[in-house]
């Protein structure tokens, strides 16, 4: 079984960034009352451009039975909460054909994610309704999805 770890940005560096507003902003606006934590994702959009959409996606529960992993190689994927609810993001190591050792973290509420270009994850798996999120992605020609099922689904949890 592959135990969550929390999510923190120093872990998730390889696979992406963390968005979240932890420390001193960059930057005061808005007449002293906004914070603002100034451009914190390695945007990529290749040759498309970027989309934002609304995913609803169905709450999932511990332990998680993953059957496969997908990668986005023309472009990054960020998925932002809607809710104030933590959230399971799975991802594998390697650029290769098949993806590489699993890693698995518990967001915190408040916390967003942003996936490298190419970077193997889960799909979006909410643990709590509403699966509401904000995700920003390549919108563009040609394909971005490349699945890997697993011939035994991993157990997360
Ligand atoms: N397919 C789609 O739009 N979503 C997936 O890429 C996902 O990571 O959830
Ligand atoms: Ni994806």
């Amino acid at each position: 079984m592959i135990a969550p770890r929390p999510l923190t940005a120093e872990a998730f560096r390889p696979f992406g960034d963390v968005l979240e507003a932890t420390g001193e902003p960059d930057r005061i606006i808005n007449q002293g009352l906004c914070g603002r934590f100034h451009d914190r994702a390695r945007l990529d959009f290749g040759d498309g451009r970027a989309g934002v959409s609304i995913f609803e996606a169905k709450p999932r529960s511990l332990p998680y039975r993953l059957e496969m992993v997908e990668r986005h190689p023309a472009g990054s994927q960020a998925f932002v909460p809607m809710s104030h609810a933590p959230f399971l993001v799975i991802v594998a190591e390697g650029a290769g054909a098949r993806p590489g050792p699993v890693h698995a973290f518990l967001s915190e509420p408040g916390q967003a994610i942003n996936l490298l270009r190419g970077t193997w994850h889960g799909v979006l798996t909410p643990l709590h309704a509403p699966g509401l999120f904000a995700v920003i992605d390549r919108i563009g020609d040609g394909a971005n999805l490349e699945e890997h099922w697993y011939d035994h689904p991993l157990t997360i949890g």
